[in-house]
């Protein structure tokens, strides 16, 4: 079990977790999503001791991190992009980390199977893929055997096979009854692998919800797809109407999607307007589209319609398929 309370960290000006509050359970995968910059790694150093909180605290297991006697075997922590960049082998550098906590060393053995890098451990970790290096740092993570697994971005950079190992793990730890922290800025990946979510935006708490009323909430969102050769005056006069969101395409200046309208009201707005319209076609909001409208204030490096282009509907989709 981890506590958060009124979790805060400033870097001077810069405030990067304002007063975060949320409780992460045993036996299930609990994703902590957010967009990038929204303080997800921050709030996860807090919760491994690796940075002071100017204000508030969070325990693993009832205790401060730092106060465990055997932190190592209470929580296994691989951070974004932690590098493993060393002349040694996986299986050296796992024994190195084993014996300054004294670990045995058949539980290094035991961690290199369990990841799948039996073929590779005696290789110099130095010239490991990326998915190779996650795989060791996951072994890093697990080689204490803990309670509470906490892990920043781990799908990132890894090909479908990589990403679905890790999905599975992640599943298969929380069933063993571990606490299982994820952080993610792709929500599709989430849906798939989490239980719960916490989600945060400028280093607040925007939701606290289980993945199951997250997106039994987003289905329920129409959005229409519009196409017109006169978009932008069609968009100046929606965008008027209460409730209304207009989302640019990014591959065409005729194309944009709208929330909170539906066709019907849409085409009589144009014909008042005497404004052409080429198509009008309703779809379902995808579980991505409905997580970028909730953080859509709290992106913190927004360039018009980046956080719904092509790059990542492109990884959304492989997560997508890798799942299939
Ligand atoms: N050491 C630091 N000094 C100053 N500002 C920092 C520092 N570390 C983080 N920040 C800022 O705090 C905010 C939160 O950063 P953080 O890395 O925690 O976000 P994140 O959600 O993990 O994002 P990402 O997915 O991009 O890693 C950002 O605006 C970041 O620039």
């Amino acid at each position: 079990m981890i506590e958060a309370v009124g979790l805060t960290k400033r870097y001077g000006p810069k405030t990067a977790v304002e007063d975060l509050s949320f409780t992460v359970r045993p036996g299930i995968v609990t994703g902590f999503l957010g967009p990038n910059g929204a303080g997800k790694s921050t709030t996860m150093r807090m919760l491994l001791g690796l940075d002071a909180p100017t204000a508030g605290h969070a325990t693993v297991n009832g205790r401060r991190y730092a106060d465990h006697p055997a932190p190592l075997r209470e929580v296994g922590a691989m951070l974004e992009a932690r590098a493993v960049h060393t002349g040694r082998s996986a299986w050296n550098h796992l024994a190195a980390l084993a014996a300054t906590h004294g670990l045995p060393m058949r539980r290094v053995d035991e961690v290199v199977d369990l990841v799948g890098l039996h073929e590779v451990a005696r290789k110099r970790a130095g010239a490991f893929s990326l998915g190779m290096g996650q795989r060791l740092g996951i072994a890093s993570a697990l080689l204490g055997d803990p309670a509470t697994v906490i892990l920043d971005e781990p799908v990132n950079g890894l090909d479908p096979e990589g990403i679905l190992w890790i999905r599975n793990l992640m599943k298969s730890l929380a069933a063993e009854g571990r606490t299982v922290l994820v952080s993610s800025h792709l929500m599709s990946e989430m849906a798939l692998t989490a239980e719960h979510l916490i989600v945060v935006g400028r280093g607040r708490l925007i939701a606290d919800t289980s993945v199951a009323e997250f997106t039994s909430r987003a289905s329920v969102g129409q959005a229409v797809r519009v196409r017109t050769p006169d978009s932008v005056r069609l968009g100046e006069l929606l965008r008027e109407q209460p409730g209304v969101v207009v989302t640019p395409d990014q591959d065409s200046a005729d194309v944009f999607d709208v929330s909170g309208a539906d066709s019907e009201q849409i085409g009589r707005l144009a014909a008042l307007n005497q404004l052409v319209l080429f198509e009008l076609t309703p779809h379902q909001a995808s579980l991505e589209e409905a997580f970028m409208e909730l953080t859509k204030d709290a992106v913190e490096y927004q360039t018009g319609t980046a956080r719904t282009g092509t790059a990542q509907r492109t990884a959304d989709e492989r997560v997508k398929e890798t799942a299939a």
